[in-house]
């Protein structure tokens, strides 16, 4: 239309339907294809939206920080159909809630939350026994779901509750999974995804009233992530913002942990170096009740650099900005209403940034000053700008302490080959496609 500018534009036969189907049999893929074929600008016109992809690294600023482009006006819609709150009470809270889990979780508090999170992931690490075998990712979820949910969000299971961690690991496993689909699609196409997505504003209902009873008992320094929430968001959709910040936190963290897990173990050098600095750092510990500090961790980098790295190859498949006004990107316009894409999982296979990109190298993360928190250049994982991921400095720090932990405390070895990563999905990390069994024996 008004804009000859645009860039080119992927759109299918059938109109309106556009190439949705292509699309989102595999995104990731159609991402790299399209970029191959029509250049490093390119709209996909997928299910009635114009989605523009931007894939050089010198147009990431222009994504992160353009007074053209929104981030509240991209999400708005898919969090209206994922956790039901209004346009009106998003516009409202969302910027102070983003402000609040910043100041919450910034180095200096995340390393406050270090010994309650290392006293959970002992715990629920005693429960696999002396020795068993079994899924890692199973294996994975069942200790960092109840561990993460405590350390954020207070204890959820009080006596009595008809909410049991079993239900909780199904239902959510449900709702991350149809996540991006819930995104897009309204509920009455969902059956089972809107009753999960049910049954987890019932419990988050259930943690707010208990967040409300525990706020007065409790010390300012002391309040969970919940109770903070629960301060700020004065309308009836306080289990629905909980709800959302209880996705954020565990539906990134807790897959790319696996994948950490996994390469560590696949990979015999890399295994034998992590445990030379897990060894040297918790020399004296009992590994039934193993503790680690904030200051032990800083003595495990090179354990560090191998979290780094799962995190850039298992980097979410694409983070979003609505253009608001014209935006010049190359020697384009892109059209005000388009979605902006960038992936980081694909900007992080860019080899002038990432030499062998395909290779696990925790060495390359040598290069970044780490104590100063600067990761490497072209490294996007945690998005950038006003809305870069404010768990970013729990995130480093939860999957730092889980490796490091159940190396330690357990001999764990691998009996399947590494699985390839999903490509199914845009939104968030890549699961495994397959399988993949753990035998572990304490040591
Ligand atoms: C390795 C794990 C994680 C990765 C890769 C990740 C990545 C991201 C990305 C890419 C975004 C969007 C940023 C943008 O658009 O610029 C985001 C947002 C967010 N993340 Fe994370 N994240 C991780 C872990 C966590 C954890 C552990 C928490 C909570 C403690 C968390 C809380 C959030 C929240 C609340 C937002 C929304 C921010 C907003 O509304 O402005 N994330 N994350």
């Amino acid at each position: 239309g008004n804009y000859p500018n645009a860039p080119p534009c992927i759109k299918g036969w059938i109109p309106w339907f556009g190439v949705a189907f292509e699309f989102g049999k595999s995104p990731l893929t159609f991402i790299s294809q399209a970029r191959d074929k029509y250049g490093p600008v390119f709209t996909v016109v997928a299910a009635g939206k114009r989605l523009t992809f931007v894939t050089l690294h010198e147009d990431f600023r222009t994504f992160f920080m353009s007074k053209d482009v929104d981030f509240e006006q991209a999400v708005q819609e898919p969090v209206h159909n994922t956790a039901s709150i209004s346009k009106e009470s998003f516009y409202k809270f969302h910027p102070a809630c983003n402000t609040l889990i910043k100041g919450r979780l910034t180095p200096g508090n995340v390393a406050q939350l270090t010994d309650h999170l290392c006293e959970e992931f002992n715990d629920h690490l005693e429960t696999l026994g002396d020795q068993g075998s079994g899924g890692l990712n199973e294996l994975v979820r069942a200790v960092m779901y109840p561990a993460v949910m405590s350390n954020l969000l207070g204890k959820y299971n009080s006596p009595g509750s008809p909410f049991t961690m079993e239900q909780f690991k199904e239902k959510f496993a449900i709702y991350d999974e149809g996540f991006e689909y819930g995104s897009q699609l309204p509920d009455m196409f969902l059956r089972e995804w809107a009753s999960s997505k049910c049954w987890l504003l019932s419990l988050l209902g259930n943690m707010v009233v208990k967040a409300e009873d525990d706020e007065t008992s409790s010390e300012s320094g002391n309040r969970t992530l919940l109770q903070h929430l629960v301060t700020l968001i004065t309308d009836k959709f306080l289990p629905n913002y909980g709800l959302l910040m209880l996705w954020a936190s565990l539906a990134n963290g807790i897959p790319i942990t696996f994948w950490a897990v996994a390469f560590i173990l696949s990979n015999p050098t890399v295994y034998q170096t992590a445990m030379e600095q897990i060894n040297a750092a918790l020399k004296d510990q009992d590994t039934r009740k193993t503790k680690v500090t904030a200051e032990e961790l800083q003595q495990m980098p090179y354990v560090k650099w191998c979290i780094l790295e799962a995190i850039r190859l298992r980097a979410p498949g694409a983070i979003t900005r609505r253009v608001v006004r014209p935006l010049r990107i190359q020697n384009y316009v892109i059209p005000p209403g388009d979605l902006l894409m960038v992936s980081p999982y694909w900007a992080h296979r860019n080899p002038h940034y990432f030499p062998e990109p395909e290779e696990f190298k925790p060495e390359r993360w040598e290069k970044a000053d780490l104590v100063k928190n600067v990761f490497l250049e072209g490294f996007v994982a945690f998005g950038g700008g006003r809305n870069q991921c404010p768990g970013r400095w729990y995130a480093i720090m939860e999957l730092h302490m889980f490796a490091a932990l159940i190396l330690f405390k357990y001999d764990v070895t691998l009996m399947d080959p590494l699985p390839k990563p999903s490509n199914l999905h845009l939104v968030g990390t890549q699961q495994p496609e397959t399988p993949c069994t753990v035998q572990y024996r304490h040591r």
